[in-house]
Parts: structure tokens; C-alpha cells; sequence
């Protein structure tokens, strides 16, 4: 690894220095060694690529140090022209300036960092994305409306202040086209919200597809507000909204304001309003299909029990109860809803718990236990699978920290790792998808 080099070696709490990037890290930033007065400090540079040499300002005063940068002063063949034009100023994608391939590398290769001792020698496969711009099947917008203006974007690169933006370049164009409208039907509001766009037509073939909105708004939203919103569900862009005006918990309801997407078995999924969907459609199908098939590669016995750990609403449990008996368990209640009915319009059958998957106990005959968890992870299911092994774990993460923990914890108690695959779920950014496939020997067949 290259060394940065200072101009100092007094480390004062900010300097100017010239460093360079030897990693990207699961956060996005770019990381550099600076070493000075015998001391190894990682700094952390946002909007860097790999191998670049910079200079930068950085203050030592948080561990780790954290850099702003001044200057490319020698360019990475990683780094490309941003396809968006407003990559300085909205916070939403961090790694515009990354090319694709060098993005594909660079989530592989975090992967590959995160992995526990034992595991450290597993291949990383990586699975491109078909569409880095246009993908994105749902976002999150802030809105604030004062002295009369309404300001509808994602926070900005630096601030806690709505950003916003002509075009998002990621954003589906039936998405942005909402987007782009919200402003004007909530002319007149007072107070602050956040809004939720989803897809909402069930699948290209029944017309045109549309959006819902799930509004949670604090302040006013004077009579107007609503009457634009009928309007859009009666003729514009909008299949159908939800508002959450205050602190109530039953929401207004223009139209239909359920989410669908295209399922992974080509068949429409409906989701839970303002609940979870996969970022992508073309990902989640690559995504889905495969940690079905490791699934049923790690454990062939068609009568093996499956229990599916933060079902959602059912986007694998569709696949999964096609082959097998499967118990999937999901907390949120209106997912749970979604997943029974997406089952029983594919004519499948499954037990679906609306439960705690972290307290919820391995039932005895499970042979595979498929996990897709939050962001934080599943660190007490993985302790209870080490603790009473089963012979399968298929875990999808979003997230390589908490995945690199829970698969020590799962190292630990005896599984070996069979498979590890990155998925580029959200390309144009350092989040990345991947699937983990594990096995037992004491308890697998598949050796
Ligand atoms: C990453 S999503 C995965 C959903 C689904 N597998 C999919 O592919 O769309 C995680 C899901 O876990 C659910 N969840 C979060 N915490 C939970 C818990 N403690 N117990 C059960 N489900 C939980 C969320 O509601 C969400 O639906």
C-alpha cells in the first residue's frame, strides 16, 4: 500500500496535506494512512477514488481524522465525468464520480474486508447491475415549506437542508416526474414532512405505470393540498397517496395507494404501503432468484423446513414456497398482508408470522434458514443458528459491516462458507447487496 505523504509531522487539529487513497470504505469515503509523529492515523476523504493522490484539509480532532478535499492532484483511471449535474450539492449518491466497473470492484472488495478470519480465503463474485441510471423503484424526498416556499430534495452533501433537484438521474422517470410535482401540490403547506415515492401500477401490461405517495406531514396542509392530490390520482401521475397529517396513525387515502413491483418470478408484488421494497427491479430478480437457487443447492431435500427470517412481503418467500415448506417471518404488520396475498395469487402456500424474527426460536425440523435483514443486521439470530446449528444459512445483507460480524459469530459456531456474491443493487453509490451461503458439516449432507 502507498504511503501518504505530510507536509507536516506535527499534527495539529486541521492541516493541509497531501495524501493518497488506498481504499474506498463501506461508508463511501475514500481512506488514506497519514503517518506523523509516530502515529498511523486513517483519514476519511468523501468524493475520492482509489490510487488518487490529493490534497486535502483534515481535522484530527475525530478519530477516525476527516479530510474535505482541495485537490486531485493525480487522477485514478476509476474516476469518470458525474452523469448527474447535481452531484455537488444533493447528498443522495456518493460514488457518481466512480466509473460502473470501478464501483463493482471497489463493493467486492469491502466485501472481501469485512470477512472473518476463517472465511478470508472465499472468492468475492461480483454481479453487474444492467441499468446504473433510471433503476431506483422507490426514494425518500425531505420537504420544507416556510415563508411561503416549498422545498422538495434529498438532505445535501453537507447539511440537513433539502436539496432541490431538476432531474434525478437514478430515480425511475415515472418516480421523477412525481417527484418534480410535489412541490406544487403542496403549495401553501406550512411545516416540514418527508414524502415516500413508490411504484404503484402492477405491471406494464395493465397501462401506463404511476406512483404513490406516502406523505408524513408536520405543520398545515391547507384543503388545496388535498384537492391537487385528487387531481393527480384522477388524471396526472399518481395512483394513489397516503397522508399522515400530525400525529395520527390512520391516514387520508386518495386512490390505491399500494406499491407493486415486478416480482422476481415475472409476476407483480404487491408491497406494504411505506414499507420495504428492493431498490431495483432488474437487481432484486438477479438478487432473489439467486439466494433461491443457493438455497436450494445447500439443502436438496424438497422436504427440508425453510424459515425465512424478515420476510418483507414475500419477495423470496415466492420463490422459496415453490420448492419448499416454508414458515417466514416478518414484524411489520402490513407486510405480513402483502406477503399472504401475493402467495395466494400465485396459487403457493406458506405460513406467514407476524413476529420479532430476533427472539423468534428455530423451529426443530428447520434445515435452512434463509435471513434478509435491516441494516443493523441479525446478530442474535446468528447466535441462536450457532448455537443450534441447522444444515443451510442463506443470509442477504445491504449491509457488509453488520454481515462481516454476524458471519464471525457464524464462523464461530461451525458453518463454512460456500458462496459469498455482491449484487450492484444501487449503482452510483457504495451500498451494495450481497449474498452469503453457508453450511453446517455436522448438520448438512452437502459436503
Ligand atoms: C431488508 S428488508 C427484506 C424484506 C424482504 N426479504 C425483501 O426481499 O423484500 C427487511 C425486512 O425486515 C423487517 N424487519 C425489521 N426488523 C424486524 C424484526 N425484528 N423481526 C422481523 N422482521 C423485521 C422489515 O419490516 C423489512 O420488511
Amino acid at each position: 500500500m502507498k504511503r501518504s505523504t505530510s507536509k507536516s509531522s506535527r499534527q495539529s487539529p486541521r492541516e493541509t496535506l497531501s495524501l493518497t487513497i488506498a481504499e474506498l470504505s463501506p461508508g463511501g469515503d475514500g481512506v488514506a494512512i497519514h503517518e506523523a509523529a509516530g502515529e498511523r492515523r486513517a483519514v476519511f476523504v468523501p468524493g475520492v477514488a482509489l490510487g488518487e493522490e490529493i490534497r486535502a484539509e483534515v481535522d484530527f480532532s475525530s478519530r477516525p481524522a476527516r479530510g474535505r478535499l482541495l485537490e486531485v492532484v493525480s487522477q485514478s483511471p476509476d474516476r469518470t465525468a458525474p452523469p448527474c449535474a447535481e452531484v455537488e450539492r444533493c447528498g443522495g449518491c456518493d460514488w457518481m464520480h466512480v466509473t460502473p466497473e470501478a464501483q463493482l470492484r471497489a463493493h467486492a472488495s469491502i466485501v472481501k474486508s469485512i470477512l472473518p478470519p476463517a472465511f478470508a480465503q472465499a472468492e468475492v463474485k461480483s454481479h453487474p447491475a444492467t441499468r446504473t441510471l433510471g433503476y431506483r423503484t422507490r426514494t425518500r424526498v425531505h420537504v420544507d415549506a416556510k415563508r411561503g416556499k416549498v422545498v422538495v430534495g434529498m438532505y445535501g452533501r453537507r447539511s440537513h437542508d433539502p436539496v432541490p433537484v431538476d432531474t434525478c438521474v437514478v430515480l425511475d422517470p415515472v418516480l421523477d416526474e412525481a417527484r418534480r410535482a410535489l412541490a406544487g401540490w403542496l403549495d401553501g403547506a406550512k411545516g416540514y414532512g418527508e414524502a415516500q415515492l413508490s411504484l404503484g401500477h402492477p405491471h406494464p401490461a395493465q397501462g401506463a405505470r404511476r406512483a404513490v405517495l406516502e406523505l408524513r406531514w408536520t405543520g398545515q396542509l391547507p384543503p388545496d393540498v388535498f384537492a391537487r392530490l385528487e387531481r393527480a390520482v384522477a388524471g396526472g401521475p399518481l395512483a394513489g397517496a397516503r397522508i399522515f397529517d400530525g400525529n395520527v396513525t390512520i391516514p387520508a387515502t386518495i386512490g390505491d395507494p399500494t406499491p407493486w413491483i415486478d416480482g422476481a418470478d415475472g409476476a407483480p408484488l404487491r408491497l406494504a404501503p411505506g414499507g420495504f421494497s428492493q431498490a431495483t427491479e432488474e437487481g432484486n430478480t438477479r438478487l432473489a432468484r439467486r439466494a433461491a437457487e443457493l438455497s436450494f443447492e445447500l439443502s436438496p431435500n424438497p422436504e427440508g423446513a425453510v424459515l425465512e427470517l424478515y420476510a418483507g412481503a414475500g419477495n423470496l418467500t415466492v420463490l422459496l414456497a415453490k420448492e419448499r415448506k416454508v414458515v417466514a417471518v416478518e414484524s411489520d404488520r402490513s407486510s405480513c398482508e402483502a406477503a399472504r396475498a401475493n402467495l395466494e395469487a400465485r396459487g403457493l402456500s406458506a405460513r406467514v408470522v407476524d413476529a420479532d424474527a430476533s427472539t423468534n426460536a428455530i423451529p426443530a425440523p428447520t434445515k435452512l434458514v434463509v435471513i434478509d435483514p435491516p441494516r443493523t443486521g441479525a446478530k442474535d439470530v446468528a447466535k441462536a443458528l450457532a448455537t443450534r446449528p441447522v444444515g443451510a444459512v442463506v443470509y442477504v445483507s445491504c449491509d457488509p459491516p453488520t454481515l462481516g460480524r454476524d458471519l464471525a459469530i457464524l464462523a464461530e459456531g461451525g458453518y463454512e462458507l460456500r458462496a459469498i456474491e455482491t449484487f450492484e443493487m444501487f449503482p452510483q453509490t457504495s451500498h451494495v447487496e450481497t449474498v452469503a451461503a453457508l453450511v453446517h458439516p455436522l448438520k448438512s449432507k452437502v459436503r
